[in-house]
């Protein structure tokens, strides 16, 4: 029906074109980075993440990942420095992740891809007066994705895995409130950045990407309860598990990727 969309055979990634032609378009993500192909960039600053004042408010399935909320009404949370002109707030994170033993992140290093990538979604709220505007808009979004490997147990990643078990089916939503994604950081923040878009549709090329060039480690106990989410609604027959919900990369094109010091 209408602009349905998956990650299946029959509405994945390589149908999206057909409902968001910009799918084909000169800077959509993620894309392969190549290391030594990245231009060190002595001007970029340092990334500057103010989430103290944190402002969750719930975790949801909205039938392709698992996403948290922020209230995104004043500059309590916000990004800046790096590539950005502007401080941009927090709105909203996701993960995507693979099938047990496979990878699932988006972004890939040299061809190899981690097990999944955390998406931290945030607009310029200084120049666009709401995010939907923001999110059409070359500058309105900057995300800033952190790769998870499979290792030890992340001490804090319970939290989220603790309550999956509320956001099992599509449409769920449950309170998750004081969560402070500062916890979910690597010791780095080194990075690449590039412009790219969204990975779903609508795709829109309005996301400055910053990906952390060290990955944080996550048990395989832990990457496993993301796959006991359903794609499906308590109310299908059909009970799809949440797994592989990653676009592969994408053509490069005549874009430049930086590289903070
Ligand atoms: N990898 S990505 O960062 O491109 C990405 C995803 F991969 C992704 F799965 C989502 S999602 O919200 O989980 C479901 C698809 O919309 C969003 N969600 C976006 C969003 C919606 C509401 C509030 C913040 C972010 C996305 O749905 C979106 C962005 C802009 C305009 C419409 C929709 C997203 F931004
Ligand atoms: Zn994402």
């Amino acid at each position: 029906t209408g602009n349905h969309w998956g990650y299946g055979k029959e509405d994945g990634p390589s149908l999206w074109h057909r409902n968001y032609p910009v799918a084909q378009g000169s800077r959509q993500s993620p894309i392969d980075i190549i290391p030594h192909q990245a231009a060190h960039d002595h001007s970029l600053d340092p990334i500057i993440l103010n989430y103290d004042h944190c402002t969750s408010i719930n975790i949801s399935n909205n039938g392709h990942s698992v996403v948290v909320e922020f209230d995104d009404s004043d500059d309590r949370s916000v990004i800046r420095g790096g590539p950005l002109d502007n401080p941009y707030r927090l709105k909203q994170f996701h993960f995507h992740w693979g099938g047990k033993g496979c990878h699932g992140s988006e972004h890939t290093v040299e061809g190899l891809s981690y097990a999944s990538e955390l998406h931290l979604v945030h607009w310029n709220a200084v120049k666009y007066k709401n995010f939907g505007e923001a999110a059409t808009a070359p500058d309105g979004l900057a995300v800033l994705g952190i790769f998870l490997e499979t290792g030890d147990d992340h001490r804090w990643l319970h939290v989220i895995t603790d309550a999956l078990y509320m956001v099992k089916y599509k449409g769920s939503l449950t309170p998750f409130k004081g969560f402070n994604p500062k916890c979910l950081l690597p010791s780095s923040l080194h990075y690449w950045t590039y412009l790219g878009s969204l990975t779903t549709p609508p795709l829109h090329e309005s996301v400055t990407w910053i990906i952390l060039k060290e990955p944080i480690s996550v048990s395989e106990k832990q990457l496993g309860k993301f796959r006991m989410l359903l794609f499906t609604g308590e109310e299908e027959v059909q009970r799809i598990h949440m797994e592989n919900n990653f676009r592969p990369p994408q053509p490069l094109n005549d874009r430049k990727v930086r590289s903070s010091n």
